[in-house]
């Protein structure tokens, strides 16, 4: 990515696109040892599929009827999903041919070898079936890339717009890492970019709630919530919580987070929860955390950030916050030694 905008200085750069392609290869080859090119298809697919569970996820429906008749979007989304699985099934399949062709001594240490390893399990008790490696790969190929395409978009706006914190990250980068490739130790002492990504996800968190199953009846304050009914709380809702942020709630603020989470959300736990809580939340939360550190980091060290002019600002959820315009930002180069 960074090679390419050496192409693009002084000009406008659309970064959630950017991003989408930088977030598709990280999770692809970290998670799947493999290249964006090698899972496109499947991104492609698991968007249409993500489209239309967005147009259905708040009809209801009537129990039993889906088996009796079924809608155009039902009918499309089974064929996705077969579209899916049959790209999942590819790639396994070459795992596997690595294996037996003695090419690789095991189908590999990362999240894919494991889950092909436990689907090739002997051990009828422990083995996992095609229809769970093929949800989990799922899960991991739209929870690993989404999120981290949005909040880095969403993080680049607020950069351009408040010039005086991108000067304080781009400070605290260059003492930290110099002109060095980002490095462990340095990325647990970035503060400022640690408070700029809390509060980028206190207001543009990707995840704008969390759904779940009631388990069995229970009320809640006047409200009696029958077992079994489906229920999105909206964490949105807490994160712009005049009551819990003050007057200011709406204003993007960093210094809120100052002094860590806890002092922030005035030691109230579920106030922030941007990856979740309890034992659901967000297996991913490090590894996302790390990647946008890493891909801030490397920006800040090379380019200062604009707003253009055609950037219009219009969130929308499609599973996801996203911009629906995209996010278009002009970038000049710092004149360092890169
Ligand atoms: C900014 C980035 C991210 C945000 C805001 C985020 C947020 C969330 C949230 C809110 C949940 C649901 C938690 C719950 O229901 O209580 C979740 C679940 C999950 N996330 Fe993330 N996530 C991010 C990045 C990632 C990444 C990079 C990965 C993978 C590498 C990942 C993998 C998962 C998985 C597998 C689950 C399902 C966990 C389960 O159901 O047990 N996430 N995430």
């Amino acid at each position: 990515m960074l090679e390419k905008w050496k192409g693009q200085e002084g000009q406008e750069i659309e970064v959630f696109q950017e991003f989408r392609l930088l977030t598709s290869e990280v999770i692809s080859k970290t998670a799947f040892g493999s290249s964006y090119l090698e899972g496109e298809k499947i991104f492609a697919l698991l968007y249409k599929l993500k489209i239309l569970v967005n147009l259905n996820m708040s009809k209801t429906t009537i129990p039993f009827i889906n088996k009796l008749w079924k809608s155009t979007d039902l009918l499309e989304s089974e064929k996705l999903a077969k579209g899916i699985q049959d790209c999942v099934i590819k790639i396994v399949k070459k795992r596997e041919d690595q294996v037996v062709n003695g090419e690789a001594d095991s189908f590999g240490n990362d999240f894919f070898g494991l889950l092909v390893d436990a689907y090739n399990d002997l051990d009828e008790k422990n083995k996992l079936s095609l229809q769970d490696l093929v949800d989990e790969c799922k899960t991991f190929y739209i929870a690993g890339q989404e999120t981290v395409n949005s909040l880095l978009g969403w993080i680049v706006l607020h950069l351009a717009i408040y010039g005086d914190w991108q000067e304080k990250a781009r400070r605290e980068v260059i003492d930290i890492f110099g002109n060095q490739n980002p490095h462990l130790e340095g990325i647990t002492k970035l503060k400022t970019m640690t408070m700029i990504i809390n509060e980028t996800l206190r207001l543009y968190g990707p995840s704008n709630g969390l759904a779940r199953t009631v388990a069995r009846e229970v009320q809640l304050g006047k409200l009696v919530l029958p077992a079994k009914l489906d229920i999105l709380p909206l964490n949105i809702g807490l994160h712009r919580d005049p009551h819990l942020w003050g007057d200011n709630v709406h204003l993007f603020k960093p210094e809120r987070f100052a002094d860590g989470i806890a002092k922030a959300t005035n030691y109230t736990a579920a106030a922030f929860l941007p990856f979740g809580l309890g034992p659901r939340s967000c297996v991913g939360m490090t590894f996302a955390t790390i990647e946008t550190k890493i891909a801030l980091s490397m920006i800040l060290q090379r380019y200062t950030i604009t707003l253009s002019p055609a950037y219009v600002h219009s969130p929308i959820l499609i599973l996801t916050v996203r911009p629906q315009h995209g996010i278009q930002v002009i970038i000049e180069p710092l004149h360092n030694n890169f």
